[in-house]
């Protein structure tokens, strides 16, 4: 389905996820504040927001581990409390904590889980495959790098094909070329169609991978939308960035159409609503080789969103 660019829940009884004023506190805490959102079918859908914003308690009530105090909750058509034994097999979650067999080969480990779900050992083999595991189907889990364990985890999470599946930061902790090489997987998975919530810190992830974002804020959604149109509709500054040792600050904020000025690792960023204007003359002042011009992108964003009094990581 089209996803729809609206934070308000469609009413669209075939969605994954209905949320509707959803609240939850723990005690004084008011975790998550009034949240409303659709998650559609076949949508890749991230959740984004600083530490503490409600996310992983958005995601406990999805997947039916906690209550919300108030507001409706619908997954997959149904609701996930009080504890739908019918509903959990139909999704998939993997967690930043996830348990292995660690004596058993990755191969083994997957059998074994796909047997938990009454699934044959050609479930697992799938699943092997689907996140580029095969070659390392008869490693044992202890030996796996960080990288491979977390293919493994997301593998875990699919081994019983199910229509929803929640990932937690998988690329948390890997180094940026493992980082880059599970983007691959999990593009895989989306072009599968499969429908995803997917909670992340990296905001360059979220742009590449996502079809919408939900910025959290303090228990709130504070944007919702493709993360094109969020960027699109954010600020139209421009930044351009002159190379260190160029062009003095003093000199920078006298250009006509500069509206900030700063230093940046000795390079001079200009933020300009009037770039072309501020191009000519900088290519008066000091020519334009080695000038470059940085576009927005969802980190600014999300900056512009969670910068001011935000708990940050
Ligand atoms: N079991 C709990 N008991 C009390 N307070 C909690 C509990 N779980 C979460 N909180 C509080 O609720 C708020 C939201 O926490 P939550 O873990 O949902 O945020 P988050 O966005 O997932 O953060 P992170 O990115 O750090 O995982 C925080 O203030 C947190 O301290």
């Amino acid at each position: 389905m089209t996803p729809t660019p609206s934070s308000r829940p469609a009413q669209d009884p075939t969605a994954a996820v209905v949320l509707d004023d959803v609240h939850k506190a723990y005690g004084a805490t008011r975790a998550v504040d009034g949240v409303s959102l659709t998650v559609g079918r076949g949508e890749f859908f991230g959740l984004l927001g600083p530490n503490g914003a409600g996310k992983t308690t958005v995601v406990e009530i999805m997947e039916g581990q906690r209550r919300a105090d108030a507001g409706t909750v619908t997954v997959l058509g149904q609701s996930p409390w009080p504890r739908n034994t019918a509903l959990l097999p139909r999704l998939g979650v993997q967690t930043q904590a996830s348990a292995f067999f660690v004596r058993l080969t990755a191969r083994e480990h997957l059998a074994t889980m796909a047997a938990l779900y009454r699934c044959d050992a050609a479930a697992a083999e799938r699943a092997l495959a689907s996140v580029g595991l095969t070659e390392q189907g008869s490693t044992r889990v202890d030996d796996l790098s960080g990288g491979q364990r977390q293919r493994l985890a997301i593998a875990s999470a699919l081994v019983h094909d199910p229509e929803l599946i929640f990932l937690d930061e998988p690329t948390a902790a890997l180094d940026p070329q493992a980082r880059r090489s599970l983007w691959e997987v999990l593009r895989g998975l989306r072009s599968e169609g499969r429908t995803i919530v997917y909670t992340t810190h990296h905001l360059d992830e979220a742009e590449a991978l996502c079809d919408r974002v939900a910025i959290m804020v303090a228990g709130r959604i504070a944007a919702l939308d493709s993360p094109g149109r969020l960027i699109a509709a954010s600020s139209p500054t421009t930044r351009l960035v002159v190379p260190a040792g160029r062009l003095t600050l003093e000199r920078a904020r006298a250009i006509e159409g500069v509206d900030r000025a700063s230093e940046e690792g000795g390079a001079i960023v200009l933020e300009t609503l009037a770039s072309g204007r501020v191009l000519s003359a900088l290519d008066q002042i000091t020519g334009l080789q080695g000038v470059q011009t940085r576009t927005a992108s969802l980190e600014d964003v999300y900056l512009d969103l969670t910068g001011a009094g935000a708990p940050q990581p």
